[in-house]
């Protein structure tokens, strides 16, 4: 949690987050802070931790350190009650329960999540985001393309009425279109003040939506700092490691996201342990 008694509690703060599989630690040491209604990516290449991160915070992993969810101390709680406290999570394998048809699937989200919003309402505000799955309600899930069924993942998520969102590369195998419609989503869910924890491969993505980024290696972050003016070219160097901070570039209009952090923590910066980290 924060030591500055004035700042506003994010929306989710990790501290000293280490997670296990049995004994060994798949991330180790994270600190991260995401403002409300802010989108933070976490890039990294395969198997540095990233969705082991994601399961830890939703509360499927053990773990040591801190966790804290819109300023609740979270580190002992069951993955359902992180739900209570406004945490969704879309896995990696774009759950969705097959048998059953597209409008059973956001019904069984919105059952079994906080219900803070009305099941008509938070339907229709999941459908606004994604208009495509509208007109294939009584479909079975199984019938959608793996891209629809991205998109519903995502809407279940959405129908558990949650402040905090964790999307695990969201994007992987989708074309072109639908990744800027994805892409449009996610920008839509920061505007109605809901926070995204994005994890991904793909940096275009990261830096379409995310004002800020953490680089995982190794289950450490070995970079982080703000999405703008970073070189595409230096994303192997941030991967290694070596990253060095970036002149900010200016803001190219329509491309280029404004960070969204406060201007004294706009600095890009290498990692080093047991240093906060955050937007
Ligand atoms: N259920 C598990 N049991 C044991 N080890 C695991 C398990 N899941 C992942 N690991 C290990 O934890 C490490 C991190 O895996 P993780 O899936 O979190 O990485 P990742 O960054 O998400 O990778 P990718 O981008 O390929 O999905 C890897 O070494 C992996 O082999």
């Amino acid at each position: 949690m924060s030591d500055d008694p004035t700042r506003p509690p994010a929306a989710l703060e990790l501290t000293g987050f280490s997670a296990y599989h049995g004994s060994v630690a798949a991330a180790k040491d994270v600190s991260l802070r995401v403002e409300r209604g802010s989108a933070v990516g976490v890039l990294g290449p395969n198997g540095a931790g990233k969705s082991t991160l994601l399961l830890a915070v939703a509360g499927f992993v053990r773990t040591t350190g801190g966790v804290s969810i819109g300023g609740q101390v979270a580190d002992r709680l069951s993955p359902a009650r992180r739900r209570r406290l406004g945490l969704a999570m879309v896995p990696q394998e774009r759950a969705a329960v097959l048998e059953l048809s597209v409008a059973e699937n956001l019904r069984l989200s919105w059952l079994t999540g906080r219900r803070a919003t009305p099941y008509e309402e938070a339907r229709t505000s999941a459908l606004d985001i994604f208009p495509a799955l509208a007109g294939r309600l009584g479909d079975p899930a199984g019938n959608l393309s793996g891209g629809q069924r991205q998109m519903l993942a995502v809407s279940r998520g959405l129908m558990a009425t949650c402040d905090v969102l964790l999307l695990d590369e969201p994007t992987a195998g989708l074309s072109p279109k639908l990744i800027s419609e994805l892409v449009d989503a996610i920008r839509t869910l920061n505007e109605r003040g809901i926070t995204v924890l994005l994890v991904e491969q793909n940096f275009s993505v990261v830096e379409r939506t995310c004002s800020y980024i953490h680089v995982l290696n190794g289950g450490g972050i070995v970079w982080h700092g703000p999405t703008t003016g970073i070189d595409r070219d230096s994303i192997g160097d941030l991967y290694s490691g070596a990253g060095r901070p970036q002149p900010p570039a200016p803001a190219t209009p329509g491309r280029v996201r404004e960070p969204r952090v406060p201007p004294e923590t706009d600095r890009a910066v290498p990692a080093r342990s047991g240093e906060p980290e955050g937007t």
